[in-house]
């Protein structure tokens, strides 16, 4: 394995007061990438969000050295903003990231209630890709993209991980991972 840049060891999860998984280990490193897969409610976005930080695991220990970019289910962009003032940072965008991008600048002007569940998809992504976080960690990425838009995702994290980053995607087959290992839950 490359530099760490994610490791959790031994993780329990409760919620509801029911234990969704336990005894869960796991370790990612640049250029690598975990595809999380699993039943419906078998704790998937449970496991992202402890490992974002979001939701403190019953037991166990998490330690990622590197900067994280976390994508749920909702795309986190306002409703009443303008997607040219949710993203504006379209002047810093490089090719990789105007993958997403492209067909959206046009829409700069438009509040993001009024994109369609697609491009705020889209949007939401290349937010994530801006960031310049080196661990990415996507809850169903590919929900709501059409097959072109799919295939440009599964690029963009093939870039990532050949630039040295690292991820840990949730789907449900939708989003192909390229090289990943899977953790079935
Ligand atoms: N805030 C919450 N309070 C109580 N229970 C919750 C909460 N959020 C999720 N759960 C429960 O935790 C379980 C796992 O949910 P989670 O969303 O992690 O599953 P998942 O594997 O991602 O499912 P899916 O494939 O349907 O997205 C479910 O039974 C769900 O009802």
């Amino acid at each position: 394995m490359g530099d760490t840049l994610i490791r959790a060891e031994n993780l329990a999860c409760v919620r509801g007061g029911r234990l969704l998984f336990e005894g869960l280990s796991l370790a990612v490193g640049a250029g690598e990438a975990l595809r999380v897969t699993g039943p419906n409610g078998s704790g998937k976005s449970s496991l992202l969000r402890c490992l974002a930080g979001l939701l403190p695991p019953a037991a166990g220990r998490i330690e990622h050295p590197a900067k994280i970019a976390w994508l749920g289910h909702e795309n986190a962009l306002k409703p009443g903003r303008t997607l040219g003032q949710e993203l504006g940072w379209w002047a810093r965008m490089d090719d990789t990231q105007a993958l997403f991008a492209l067909g959206l600048e046009t829409l700069g002007d438009v509040p993001v209630r009024m994109l369609s569940a697609g491009q705020k998809r889209r949007a939401a992504l290349a937010r994530v890709i801006a960031s310049g976080a080196a661990l990415w960690l996507l809850d169903e990425p590919g929900a709501g993209l059409d097959a072109a838009n799919a295939k440009a995702l599964s690029a963009a994290i093939g870039a990532h991980l050949a630039a040295g980053g690292g991820a840990i995607v949730v789907t449900h087959g939708e989003t192909d991972v390229p090289g990943a290992r899977e953790l079935a839950l």
